[in-house]
């Protein structure tokens, strides 16, 4: 995976996490026995099995620092070992963690691996039968008074005879049992309410002609039933237009948007508002930079206050936003902070950060969780995290997410969230894949479109391009910064995380001050990344795409592509870093001729924008397609090649 949140691959070799917590990658092979053949996770220096065994206790950061601190040796079953470390070792330091204790795992010898527990008895006896429970065999027995069938049973009920007369797990019974449970367990959820929208009469006397007039004045918004294009238009509200239209019964959440200083509802706001408050699902397809954020927040504060339960006799959260980077949820987390609600508290859990007190404030109750797929799932996995009261989820940058591999996790994660919860998605596009997604998580969503659904970027941002060499990047980079003013403010798109690093490097060794944020970089200093610019303490920031979405910093006056995006939905998403919140900004993108495969779309891009399109670019696309055409009638030779899967130029590709 590239600079985005790393995630738990299902397949990968188990990471054993030594009482140091240095990870180290092992692979267990084919019987199950763990062995360190495997690298050292990025950044930490591998070592051999033997060397932090061989160091003993006390070098492992492992100190004996209680008298009545001892050891036991256990054996377990080398098959069962990863059953006690757990996803990325998550397991093994939640047992750490709630029995107080350490856990070595030791040498494998023949099918069982021994581990030494450390730590008071009473933490040793604990953690041992935790470890026993984890990695005993449970066959799939009914419940005592199999309630299923209706009828008690002390036969497997699960189990079958097939075709070969061999007894198999029935799964069709084992399903329709499991949904029967969880059927059983939403059944005894408190209800929760949804509709908290009082229209105001302004907005329900709007003439039907008066509101296709406003919409599509406001950059043409569409709306309609996402999965029924035979509903009626008039059973979707009408937009407010004003603050007070939308939240003149909640004077609180007004206070909180006068002290913004905002003059009035961005576009999408106006039509999500009523849609959300009135409890509605809905998909909202709008251009960066235009207030999505907003859109699906302040609903949510009003659905956490008014359900019937009291915040603190809740089983778990009420709100979830899923977001594809650490940096959009950080950015969403600080964009929440802004704005105070009856005490409604939220937390930020991402890759990186810090598992541990991320777990601390979920146990000590939040009602908005703001988080990345990978540590959500871990925590929702590890049962830090119920997710089952959930009953407002949000997935912004869907698109994203589904590109980066998160289906799985997501799907995992929102297994057990009620079904009657309300959900919202937010993307840039409107691919299979989100259709999927909303198929499966949303009910007859109300679908808002701002702009067309063709991929557009804000009309805001003046984008300009320049052709040049490779070699000759650097040089027009530096003329640029020349040129900047002191209110500039620039963020430098690279395509790898290397070139980010040798960039902002040799900025730093000119004498240029700037920051760098990419997937090398550990968390923290990421974060401090993004708030020097923030803060303005620095003007320029050297990144790779995980700055591509959803980064909101003010005045941000410059966007450089100094690599050509591979997706040309990334040249939008990087390109909406600027010109937001209606200000104005300037993209400009050094393109080379192995570029050439994305001429074509940037042309429709910059046309839909009312830009100017230079005529290098034009002959450029017309380049490609005579190539592509001569590589057709030569029989379709050479396929994928170049940067994001572009076309390589051949020996015969005439430039
Ligand atoms: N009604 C409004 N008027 C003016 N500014 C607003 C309004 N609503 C939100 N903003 C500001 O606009 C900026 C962009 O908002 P936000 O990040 O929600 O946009 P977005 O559509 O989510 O962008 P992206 O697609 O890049 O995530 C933020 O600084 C936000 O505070």
């Amino acid at each position: 995976m590239g600079d985005w949140e790393e995630e738990w691959d299902e397949s990968a070799p188990v990471v054993v996490a030594p009482p140091t917590y240095r990870t180290q990658t092992y692979y267990q092979n084919r019987d199950g026995r763990s062995s360190n053949r495997g690298r050292g996770s990025r950044g930490q220096h591998s070592s051999s099995n033997t060397d932090w065994r061989a160091r003993g206790d006390d070098s492992r950061g492992y100190r004996q620092n209680n008298r009545q601190d001892n050891n036991k040796k256990i054996h377990i079953p080398s098959s069962k070992v990863g059953r006690v470390i757990g996803k990325g070792g998550s397991k093994i330091r939640d047992l750490e963690y709630e029995c107080e204790a350490k856990i070595k795992i030791g040498d494998s010898s023949g099918n069982d691996t021994d581990i030494t527990l450390f730590g008071t008895d009473a933490a040793i006896s604990k953690v041992e039968k935790m470890i026993n429970d984890l990695t005993i065999d449970r066959e799939c027995r009914p419940p005592k008074n199999n309630s299923y069938n209706g009828a008690n049973s002390s036969t497997n009920e699960f189990l079958t005879v097939n075709s070969d007369g061999v007894e198999v797990l029935d799964w069709a019974k084992l399903n329709a049992y499991h949904d029967q449970q969880q059927q059983d367990r939403w059944a005894k959820l408190p209800p929760i309410v949804k509709d908290f929208y009082k229209e105001d009469p302004e907005v329900a006397a709007m003439p039907p002609e008066e509101v296709k007039r406003w919409r599509l004045a406001n950059n043409d918004i569409q709306v309609r039933r996402t999965f029924d294009n035979k509903a009626d238009l008039k059973d979707i509200p009408n937009p407010v237009l004003t603050f007070e239209q939308a939240f003149k019964h909640y004077p609180e959440i007004l206070d909180e948007i006068y002290k913004q200083n905002f003059t009035h509802p961005s576009p999408i706001q106006s039509q999500a508002w009523p849609i959300l408050l009135r409890g509605e699902d809905m998909i909202g397809i709008a251009q960066t930079g235009t207030g999505k954020t907003l859109a699906f927040l302040l609903p949510a504060l009003i659905h956490i206050d008014g359900q019937p339960t009291p915040r603190e006799e809740r089983e778990g959260p009420t709100v979830l936003i899923l977001a594809p980077t650490r940096e959009l949820a950080l950015q969403i987390d600080k964009e929440v902070s802004k704005y105070q609600y009856r005490g409604i508290k939220s937390v930020c859990i991402y890759g990186g950060g810090d598992r541990r007190e991320q777990i601390n404030v979920v146990t000590k109750g939040v009602d908005i969780v703001i988080a990345t797929p990978g540590r959500l799932n871990d925590l929702v996995m590890a049962r830090h995290l119920n997710a089952i009261n959930f009953s407002y989820i949000v997935l912004d940058e869907a698109d994203r997410m589904l590109d980066m591999g998160f289906e799985p996790q997501i799907r995992k994660s929102l297994f057990d969230v009620r079904p009657d919860r309300q959900c919202v998605m937010t993307s840039a596009t409107w691919p299979a894949g989100v259709r999927r997604l909303a198929e499966t998580y949303m009910k007859d969503p109300i679908q808002v479109n701002v702009g067309s659904l063709d991929l557009a970027a804000v009309h805001t941002v003046t984008q300009k391009i320049m052709f040049l060499e490779e070699d000759d990047k650097v040089e027009y980079l530096l003329e640029f910064i020349e040129s900047m003013d002191p209110n500039d403010k620039v963020i430098i798109f690279c395509g790898k995380k290397a070139t980010a690093s040798h960039i902002s490097s040799d900025l730093v060794c000119k004498g240029i001050m700037c920051q760098s944020l990419h997937g090398d970089r550990d968390q923290s200093d990421r974060e401090a990344a993004l708030e020097d610019m923030v803060e303005g303490t620095v003007n320029i920031l050297v990144a790779t795409d995980v700055a591509s979405r959803g980064i909101d910093i003010k005045d941000l006056t410059h966007v450089i592509n100094l690599d050509f995006p591979r997706h040309i939905e990334e040249y939008v998403h990087r390109i909406g870093r600027t010109g937001r919140a209606g200000k104005t900004g300037i993209a400009l993108s050094f393109m080379t001729r192995s570029d050439w495969a994305h001429a074509k779309e940037l042309i429709s891009i910059l046309e839909e924008a009312n830009q100017e399109v230079p005529e290098e670019l034009r002959l450029m696309a017309e380049r490609f397609d005579a190539m592509k055409a001569r590589r057709e009638r030569d029989g379709g030779r050479g396929g994928r090649g170049g940067r994001g899967g572009g076309f390589r130029l051949g020996r015969r590709d005439r430039w």
